[in-house]
């Protein structure tokens, strides 16, 4: 089954400024749908030939002249949309844009394109499958190199590739189910379904994989780093380091910091969101007190905790699943004991500042593991996690040698489960949603 089967054809050409916003030296300008044709037919004065680039006088529909670009023509079904498509590349400025965008309105059967609306035509046309449009929509927004490659690869299809080739091994495994189940009264011809068995396995052992990988996500939306410690331990002071700016208030008294305050940063182009938090100790003051509770359930939720003593003590607040780095901090000033445990770090002198790095960068890479990870949203776990009980359904069914019509089953609810996934089948506003968080002229 296609994505195209979802919909009929559009009946609205579309258009929209596709290239940024404000003044710029060039502008590009999308249009698609039926209409597309006789739009480079009216604006351009000209009978639009398939990808060769002319450069043209583009006119209002009083014939006064708008500016002189180039326009580009792709025919059905070979555009991005897989509609007929007009593009124009114009002058970047301003009045130059309105002046072609307001032409493009009044023109019979166009309108302005909805957030998102080129690439939910792709979709729907089959051009793209859902985790493709969503590739789309992380390139875009990707501010990291590996939040970029990452896009990259699930735009050139490695997960789609991945779930097809779980579809086509279930498929496979559900075509020997059911050849068995229709020679069910012929006892000569029997004995596929046993074969049904190493497919199945397969896909079920790969899913499980997936889902036990966190890394992509990570890559997408970063990795957590709680900052913690008693009181006056140089938390804030670190925090401002690796922000280079004054991000948190610093100074010698003790419980300074009451509310979390975070900072973005990068290592080795994974996104890492540093949390500054309150220090932590009994306190009567009931403002500090919120905060040292909040920096408790903080520490639990994180996936690393930078743990700051100047005496190199041992975290004395549940960290949960997080990876505890210890630091003994001020080492510059603070007589350290030797009893103490943790690297000796001072952000005064700089003093074991590069391991600290080196160290922090490791973990957060092991993290993000880049390799093999596919799963980029919690969307993508969700149709897997509603996939798996089917898989071990139909294999513990296939292996006491229950109803075959039952795995049958099983394996139909997996493979739609999948579709879903791919955007083939399911509810409409996922999509909605989705194309919602576009911009206009994607
Ligand atoms: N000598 C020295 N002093 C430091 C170092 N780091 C921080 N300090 C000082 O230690 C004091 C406390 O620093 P903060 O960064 O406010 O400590 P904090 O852990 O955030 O404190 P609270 O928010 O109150 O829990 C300040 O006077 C800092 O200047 C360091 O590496 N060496
Ligand atoms: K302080
Ligand atoms: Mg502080």
């Amino acid at each position: 089954m296609t994505a195209s089967a979802r919909h009929a054809f559009s009946d609205d050409t579309i258009f929209a400024l596709s290239s940024g916003a404000g003044r710029a030296a060039l502008a590009v300008i999308r249009v698609s749908g039926p209409e597309a044709a006789a739009v480079v037919r009216t604006v351009a004065g000209l009978q639009p030939r398939a990808r060769v680039a002319a450069l043209r006088p583009l006119n209002d529909q009083a014939g006064q002249l708008i500016d002189r670009g180039l326009v580009l023509f792709f025919e059905a079904p070979a555009s991005f949309t897989g509609e007929d498509v007009a593009e124009f590349q114009i002058h970047g400025g301003q009045a130059v844009v309105a002046g072609l965008l307001r032409t493009l309105g009044q023109l019979p059967g166009l309108r302005p394109a909805r957030p998102g609306e080129f690439t939910r035509r792709a979709l729907l046309n089959g051009k793209l499958d859902l985790t493709q449009a969503e590739a789309i929509a992380d390139l875009i927004d990707s501010e990291t190199e590996q939040q970029r490659l990452q896009a990259l690869r699930q735009f050139d299809g490695a997960l789609s590739e991945r779930v097809g080739s779980w579809k086509d091994a279930l498929t496979e495994a559900l075509a020997l189910i059911e050849a068995d189940l229709d020679f069910s009264d012929e006892a000569d011809v029997s004995g596929s379904a046993n074969q049904a068995e190493a497919p199945l396995a397969r896909v079920h052992a790969d899913i499980k994989v997936q889902l036990g990988f966190h890394g992509a996500e990570r890559i997408r939306d970063g990795v957590t780093v709680v900052v913690a410690g008693p009181p006056n331990a140089g938390k804030s002071t670190l925090l401002n380091w690796w922000a280079g700016r004054d991000a948190a208030i610093v100074t010698e008294i003790p419980g300074t910091t009451r509310d979390f305050v975070e900072v973005d940063i990068e290592l080795d182009g994974i996104p890492v969101r540093l949390v500054d938090t309150a220090g932590l100790r009994d306190t009567a003051d009931p403002v500090e007190r919120i905060g040292v509770e909040r920096a408790r359930q903080r520490a639990q939720s994180t996936d690393i905790v930078l743990w700051l003593d100047p005496d190199g003590s041992e975290p004395n607040v549940p960290t949960g699943s997080a990876v505890v780095i210890p630091l003994r901090s001020k080492s510059d000033s603070v007589t350290t004991l030797s009893a103490g445990s943790g690297l000796c770090i001072s952000v005064l002198t700089g003093r074991g500042m590069d391991e600290l790095r080196a160290n922090l960068s490791e973990q957060v890479r092991r993290l993000a593991n880049p390799e093999g990870a596919l799963l980029t949203r919690a969307r993508h776990r969700v149709a897997l996690e509603s996939a798996r009980p089917h898989l071990d359904q139909a294999l513990a069914t296939l292996r006491v040698g229950g109803p075959l019509e039952f795995v049958a089953e099983d394996i139909r609810l997996a493979l739609r489960a999948l579709d879903e996934l791919l955007g083939f089948v399911g509810p409409e506003d996922v999509l909605d949603r989705l194309f919602a968080s576009f911009c206009i002229g994607k």
